[in-house]
């Protein structure tokens, strides 16, 4: 047993005063101190204008009468799905590691969209290179119903097509073998009917630039050409590394072992993008995730764009998929909301062997600059056809966990897979599974030495969430509370990948939705007022009564909350409470 005492945190003398730990470092008991006496009020006030407050505060929640209960006036909104697992297995026991499904025929029917739901869908992710916009309004649309019906909590994230060189037609509805040494056409013009060893290309520009002894690559090496004669803007082009064409197979050039004539200066969202980002947003989608973005300008232009578009906060995610990308990716994932690492059209201009560290490096920048980041491309690429996923899947999906992904992502698997549902299981038990070994390890590398915020406030908000961060853990609390309106400081908190869950109150759906995305937030609604000790009470009695406490859990409740009295007002808190 220890006893916490005079603890310091930033602004703020700690208020805790002889509290005992348990052997598992848990808050068992504590002496009371109502408002406490908080600290340094107005020390800032002068300078920045407004005032800080902050306080750490340790207490012991007693029980409420039933009446008192039934008069708190809001009504919490918890998903099924997370209310079920917190039920089954405790606040410790939640899954961290959000999971993101590709919607295609076939997963888009009501029953099968609800089963990917009940199976830890956070985010559903439609591709606008498939399927009609019809397709795809029906698909949201039923999530939404679903959400409504049945307390899900799924965001919709639309994918754009982007401007990328791929194959419309290479004569066959499915696959086409290239033999060693025959010859093809590659061509722009529409043709009527199939003419064998014929290709069209989806972009009349694609050989600009190209040269006679180019190699033409197909899908990044599913086959290889050489360039041996140009016919205006055609290629003639004979096959010296056999393989197959697939549907929308990608074509990119290489000259000395380079990448060339990449992107051909086409614009990063083409006319149907815009019209596909239309769609999203009257269509109310959370994310937008942009591919072949390959610097921040397009990133600052859509989110431009929706800041004057619509009230809801759209979120808008990078996909980083080219070369030209990772060479710009501090900036990019400053600019957007968060990143997809696609690892499919990446492995496409990177050599294979690179894609693993450069998959880490990315998570790590965007954890360091608090953006949340999906690994996403073949994790179970086998279960497309098997329901058993190979072991070295198992050990892709386990090392994107380790590495602290916040989302993992299912491609064809759920889309036109045979075992959508059994690779959602895959999924959602090798991340438990890695979860759990980090907590034991305890190895979470912190985060702190980077900061972020550049004025005070701000700053004061990141040293919070790492103090908290760092508290919930050393005192081993069940669970992290947090108060957000834009889903911040709850963001703060899962950069530091604590072990407890954070449990996040917003009164704004569009932040609920977002949170999705990030690792380890459970997001809820409730009605939050400008009281904040009337929010805490209110949330820890509303959870209480719909039984999801267990008796001695301990809550780290985080609190940043700016008034809009007539004076505003920063008010931050820790406090650690016991339910009794
Ligand atoms: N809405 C859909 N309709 C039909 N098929 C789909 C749909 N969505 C996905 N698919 C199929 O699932 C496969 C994998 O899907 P996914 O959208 O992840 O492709 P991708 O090529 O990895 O993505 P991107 O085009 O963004 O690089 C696709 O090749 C496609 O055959
Ligand atoms: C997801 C995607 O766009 C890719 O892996 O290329
Ligand atoms: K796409
Ligand atoms: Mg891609």
């Amino acid at each position: 047993m220890a006893i916490v005492r005079d603890l310091s945190l930033m602004c703020g003398r700690i208020i805790t005063k002889n509290s005992c730990l348990d052997s598992k470092n848990r808050v068992f008991g504590a002496s009371l101190f109502g408002g406490g006496s908080r600290c340094d009020e107005g020390k800032f006030k002068g300078k920045f204008g407004f005032g800080v407050r902050a306080a750490v505060q340790v207490g012991v929640e007693g029980s409420k009468g039933l009446r008192e209960l039934k008069s708190l006036n809001g009504v919490l909104e918890v998903d099924v799905v997370s209310e079920g697992d917190l039920r089954e297995k405790g606040f410790l026991g939640m899954r961290k590691t959000k999971l993101v499904c590709t919607i295609g025929p076939a997963c888009c029917s009501l029953e099968e969209l609800e089963k990917l739901a009940l199976g830890g869908m956070n985010v559903a992710r439609l591709n606008m290179c498939h399927n009609t916009r019809e397709w795809h309004r029906d698909v949201i649309r039923k999530i939404k119903r679903l959400n409504e019906a049945k307390g899900f909590c799924v965001s919709v994230m639309i994918d754009t097509e982007g401007t990328q060189v791929h194959v419309v037609d290479h004569g066959a509805p499915s696959s086409v073998k290239a033999e060693d040494g025959s010859i093809w056409l590659f061509t722009a013009q529409k043709f009527d009917g199939s003419r064998p060893f014929t290709v069209r290309a989806n972009y009349e520009g694609f050989s600009e630039g190209i040269e006679v002894g180019d190699e033409l690559v197909i899908d990044g090496g599913m086959a290889g050409f050489e360039v041996i004669e140009k016919i205006g803007s055609d290629l003639r082009c004979k096959c010296t590394d056999p393989g197959l064409f697939l549907p929308r197979a990608k074509l990119s050039f290489w000259r000395d072992g380079k990448l060339v004539g990449r992107n051909y200066g086409l614009p990063t969202l083409s006319t149907k993008d815009w019209a596909d980002i239309e769609f999203g947003v009257s269509e109310g989608v959370d994310f937008i995730a942009m591919s072949f973005v390959n610097d921040s300008d397009p990133v600052r232009h859509l989110k431009n764009y929706l800041s004057t578009k619509s009230s809801k906060s759209t979120r808008v995610l990078a996909k980083i998929e080219s070369l030209e990308s990772l060479q710009k990716l501090e900036e990019i994932i400053e600019a957007s909301d968060g990143i997809m690492v696609a690892r499919g059209d990446l492995g496409v201009e990177i050599p294979l062997e690179q894609i693993p560290t450069v998959q880490e490096e990315i998570i790590n920048v965007c954890r360091k600059l608090n953006k949340p980041v999906i690994v996403a491309s073949q994790l179970l690429e086998s279960m497309v056809e098997y329901p058993i996923p190979t072991r070295a899947e198992v050990a892709d999906v386990s090392e994107a966990v380790r590495q602290y992904a916040d989302a993992l992502m299912l491609s064809g698997e759920s889309a036109i897979g045979l075992y959508g549902q059994k690779a959602l299981s895959v999924l959602r038990m090798s991340s438990s599974r890695m979860e759990t070994r980090g907590r034991e390890d305890n190895q979470q590398s912190l985060v702190h030495s980077y900061q972020l915020g550049a004025s005070l406030p701000d700053r004061i908000a990141e040293q919070i969430c790492n103090c908290a961060a760092e508290m919930a853990n050393k005192l081993g609390v069940d669970a992290i509370f947090v108060y957000t309106k834009h889903g911040h400081m709850a963001s703060l908190l899962s950069r530091n990948r604590p072990n407890p869950p954070i449990i996040a109150f917003t009164t704004e759906d569009s932040t609920r939705m977002a949170l999705n995305l990030q690792w380890g937030v459970i997001p809820l609604l409730l009605d939050l007022s400008d009281d904040m000790e009337a929010n805490i009470s209110k949330s820890i009695d509303l959870i209480k009564l719909r039984g999801m406490f267990r008796e001695g859990d301990a809550v780290l409740v985080v609190s940043d909350v700016t008034s809009t009295h007539a004076t505003p007002m920063a008010f931050q808190s820790i406090q650690v409470k016991t339910i009794a």
